[in-house]
Formats: structure tokens, sequence, C-alpha cells
């Protein structure tokens, strides 16, 4: 926590303080005013002096008054701010994680935490910028001015402070665990809905809505139990209060009807008694609220905190290499071997391949041979655990992650596209692309006919994740945005699989035509779509079986000769 707090500003921290002293002796001054008024001026008549008196009081108050408000401007201020610069943060620090961190903590919980643990940190500061200041100088001031009037019935606090310190501790000891797990249930209840609503079509197809329905509804309640069961502990706080409040009244009322009776107190000092047990009581209240609400906050902190520490496993090297760009482009795969974070097996091994500009390189094989996991190493989403990739001829982590991915146009397995207009993900990695270069790309990747079909064309809505295009139309939007930036080294992994045949190929013949001087990588499970490929890569478990073109490929490799077996007629073969 304090980690976080020291992200605060020191000269409005500053000013918090000084504001709340203001408001904090305004407060105490005002009682003693109050006891000169009944015992110099009401008991002797003096209306002048009261009417004197009495304007100070105002003007006392309109000090007092000042700096509450001021003291919760600045509190406020503050507070929000740090929220969101510790929100930024975490953002930013998200954006350079690599898969494995993400993998790591979930996005579900990296919400969770870039929201309600923000918010829980943004509340404590809040309160420690206002209460945990006050509250002190309160206890202590009113304590102290209390005993200068009158010890003997200043004592009624020794008995009454440490009776409802006892009961809030009691209360604290049974709510802080509930709190604390508050913030787990809040990730789980996350998790459930977010999967929910991702997933709603899978859910509406396997009938399952109800099943999730259920799950949710079980989250929920969990969450709700929770918060019910701390907030009725919670809700023994203020009889506790009123209960030390009435005792401590009763007792100032009766030590001081005695002593006003024997005549060795004014009637007034009995007023300001019972206003300084209510500052004191209330002061004592307001902290034992810190401390109720600051084991929650501590724990979203250490989420919070857990976040911003993590360092990515990528890293961009000390001094990075500069690529010398006149050389021909060309992306090599030096005997690696990969391992996902906790896998005991090896996910690729001994990967060696080259290809230079011009030339298509396809990978085939079945579903999870690893295939994906080659793609996502050249984008450095993961680091190889020994050998190399190369481009023209440097490897790829003596290189920045940013300059690397200048390099790369990737189409991902799953074609993504962000809410916007078809130009604005078309321009995602090109901002400044032109329409005509837009269109150019949409023209190879076969999407240009769909897009002048619209009637706002390249300003047609895109909704959240493509939402509104088909799963073939996002794909080659996909491709369509990988070409606009002109990398040489493309990558599309399994971005022709929902394309019918023919668009299939003449996708492919135009990407042949505009892709001479790239790298084209080719990832797909379909035996037409590497047909024409320079050098096909036969992957299986995670291992090369297999290197050729289709006609060696067909003649000698016994893996590539079952998939074509799966997937055509005889009279193909
Ligand atoms: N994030 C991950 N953590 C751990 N293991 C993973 C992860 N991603 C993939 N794997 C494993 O690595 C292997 C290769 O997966 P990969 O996605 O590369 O296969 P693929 O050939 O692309 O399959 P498909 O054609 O079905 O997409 C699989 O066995 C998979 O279970």
């Amino acid at each position: 926590m304090l980690k976080l707090a020291k992200r605060m500003n020191k000269g409005m921290i500053g000013l918090a303080v000084l504001f709340m002293i203001i408001r904090t002796v305004g407060e105490l001054y005002l009682p003693t005013l109050t006891a000169d008024i009944i015992d110099n001026g009401v008991a002797n008549g003096d209306i002048p002096y009261i009417l004197k008196m009495g304007m100070y009081m105002i003007i006392v108050s309109l000090i007092s008054i000042g700096g509450a408000v001021a003291n919760v401007y600045v509190a406020a201020k503050e507070s929000q701010g740090t929220g969101k610069e510790i929100r930024n943060e975490i953002y930013r620090k998200v954006s350079y994680f690599s898969r494995d961190e993400m993998d790591d903590i979930g996005t579900a919980s990296l919400m969770t935490r870039t929201t309600n643990d923000v918010v829980q940190v943004q509340l404590i500061f809040m309160m420690m910028l206002r209460m945990v200041i006050m509250s002190p100088i309160m206890i202590i001031g009113a304590g102290y001015l209390a005993y200068q009037r009158e010890p003997r019935m200043a004592s009624v606090f020794l008995g009454t402070v440490p009776l409802l310190a006892l009961l809030i501790g009691i209360i604290m000891y049974f709510a802080v665990p509930i709190f604390k797990s508050l913030q787990r249930k809040t990730d789980r209840l996350n998790l459930v809905f977010r999967e929910g609503l991702t997933g709603v079509r899978v859910i509406r197809a396997f009938r399952k809505g109800q099943h999730e329905i259920e799950r949710f509804d079980e989250a929920n309640k969990d969450f709700a139990e929770t918060a019910i069961k701390g907030q009725t502990i919670m809700a023994f706080l203020m009889p506790s209060l009123t209960l030390a409040f009435s005792l401590t009244n009763i007792f100032i009322v009766w030590i001081g009807a005695r002593l006003i009776s024997f005549d060795e107190m004014g009637a007034g000092n009995l007023v300001t008694f019972l206003t300084y047990a209510g500052q004191i009581l209330m002061s004592v209240m307001m902290l034992s609220m810190v401390i109720m609400y600051y084991p929650r906050a501590q724990v979203s902190a250490a989420r919070i905190n857990e976040v911003l520490d993590k360092t990515s496993s990528v890293k961009d090297p000390a001094r990075s290499q500069s690529l010398d760009k006149d050389k021909p482009a060309s992306l090599a795969f030096e005997h690696v071997d990969f391992r996902y974070t906790g896998a005991e097996k090896l996910a690729l091994k001994d990967i060696d391949f080259y290809a230079k500009e011009g030339q298509t390189l396809a990978i085939i094989g079945g579903t999870g041979v690893g295939k994906s996991t080659i793609a996502n190493l050249i984008p450095r989403f993961y680091d190889v655990e020994t050998g190399s990739i190369k481009i023209n001829g440097t490897d790829i982590r003596d290189i920045t992650q940013h300059k690397l991915r200048t390099l790369l146009g990737y189409a991902p397995q799953k074609a993504l596209l962000f809410t916007g207009t078809i130009r604005e993900n078309m321009q995602y990695g090109k901002p400044e692309a032109t329409d005509e270069e837009i269109w150019h790309a949409l023209d190879i990747a076969q999407a240009s006919d769909f897009i002048k079909a619209m009637p706002k064309q390249l300003d047609a809505h895109v909704e959240q994740g493509g939402g509104n295009f088909s799963g073939g139309q996002k794909q080659r939007l996909s491709i369509a945005r990988a070409l606009v930036s002109k990398a040489k080294i493309l990558i599309f992994d399994d971005s022709f699989s929902a394309l019918d045949f023919k668009t299939d190929a003449e996708l492919r013949q135009a990407l042949k035509k505009e892709t001479k001087d790239a790298v084209v990588m080719i990832i797909a499970q379909r035996i037409s779509t590497v047909i024409d490929a320079d050098t096909i890569l036969v992957l299986d478990k995670g291992t090369i079986v297999g290197k050729g073109t289709h006609e060696e490929l067909k003649a000698s490799n016994e893996t590539y000769q079952e998939i074509m077996k799966s997937q055509m007629r005889e009279e193909d073969i």
C-alpha cells in the first residue's frame, strides 16, 4: 500500500494536512467559545458579550468549513488522480506483457485489478487524506482540552474510549477476513460473467444457457452472501458507538451536575464536555472505519503491485542492433526448441528452416502439432528455449520488439477487428496509409467487393470484435490489414481456413504477385492452400517430419500423403 501511496504528490498531501488542521483546530475551538458564552455571557446577562462571541463563533465556523471543503477537494483530486495514474500504468505494463504473463494472471483478473482494485485503493487514499489526518488530531486535541478544563470529568473518557476500542476490535476480528475474501470473489464473478458474454454463441448452440445462468448465479450468490455477512458485522459498529456515546454522556452529566451543584464548575463546561465527547468518539469510529477497510484495500494494493512488479519474460536488448534494410528479406529458424511455461514436454523440437524474399513457406499439420506456436515465436509473443530465430540474418532478440514488429505483417488464427471503421482497422499497422493503399490491400485480400457493396464503404462501422462480419469476411479483412503495412515478413496463421476454395486460390494468386520482395509464411490445414508454396514444412508433434515442394512430399512423405488422402478424392491425387 505504501508503495502505491508514494505515488501521491507530496505537496498535495501537505495541503490536505494543512486544511485538515485548520478545520480541526476550528472545531476544537468552538466548544470553548460556547462555554465562554454560557459562563460569562448568559450567566451575567451580558448581551454585547454574547453578540461579540457569537460573531467570533461564526467567523471560526466559516474558517473551519473552508478548511473542510478545501481538504475534501484536495483529497478527492489527489486520490482520483493517483488512481488514474495507476490504471494507466497497469494498462501500459500489460500491453508489454508476453503471452506467458497474460496467461499467468488471466484477463478477467486483470480487468478486476484495473477497475475494482484501483477503486478500493483510491477509497483508502481518500480516507487517509481526510479521516486519518483528522482523527488523531481530534482525539488528542479534544482529550487535552477536556483534561485542561476539568481533569475529574475527563477521566470518563478513560473508561469509555477503551470500551469502544474493544467493541470495534471484536467487530474487526470477524469482519476483516470477510472483506479480504471479497476481492477474490469479485474476480470469480468477473470471470464467469466474461466467459458467459464472450462465449454466448457456443453456450446457446449447446443449449447451456440455463447451466451458465446457474453458474453465474452461484458466483453472484457467493459474492453477495459474503458482502452481506461483512455488512451485517459492520452494522454492529453504529450501536457500539451509540452505546459508548450514551454511557459517556450519562457519566459526564452525572459528574458535571454534581460539580455544578457544589459550585466547583460552570454550566458552560458541561456543554463543552458533551461536545468533546462527541468529537472524540466520532473520531475513534472514523479511524476504525479506515482500519476496517484497510485490509481489503491492502489485498487490492498487493494485487495491483503484482501486475506492476511483473517483468515481461520477453525483454528488449540493452543495445538494439540495426537491421540492414537493403539486404534481401529472410526468415530463419535455427534448431529451435520451445516449451510453454510449466509444460513438461517441448511444444517445438529442433525446428530448422530458411526462407528468403519472394518465397512462400507453408506449414501444414494436424491440430495441436505446433503450427501457431511457430507463428507466435516470430513476433516474440514467447521466446525460444534454445536455438534462434533470425530475420535478415539478425537474431530477433537483438532488436527491440517495436522494431521487430514493424517488420512483420501478421494475420492471427482468430481474426480480430476493433470497434471503429474499416479505414481505422486497415490503418492499424500504418496510420498514414492512404485510401488508395487500403483499397489495393482489400483487392488482394479479395475483400473489396463486399466493402464496396456497403453504403459507407471504408467508413462502414465495425462492431466489437468485428461482430457484423462473417468469419470469412473477417479473415479477409485481417489479411488486408496485414498487407497494408507492406511488411517484409508476412505471417498468415490459418487465415485462409474460412474461405471457399475459389476465394482461397484467387487470394493466394494475387498475393504471390504482390509479395515478390517479402517472405510469406502460410499456416494451413488444407493441402489446396499450401500446394503452390515454394517450401512446405510438414509438422507432427512439434517436429518437422517433411520438407519440400508439394510434388516432392506427395511422392515421398508418409504424413503428407496421409493428410492428402484424408482431404482429396483418389482421382485428384
Ligand atoms: N498457451 C499455452 N500454454 C500451454 N500449452 C499450449 C498453449 N498454447 C498451445 N499449447 C499447446 O501447444 C501445442 C501446440 O499448439 P498450437 O496452437 O501451436 O497448435 P496448432 O498446430 O496451431 O493447432 P491448430 O491447428 O489446432 O490451431 C498443443 O498441444 C497445445 O496444447
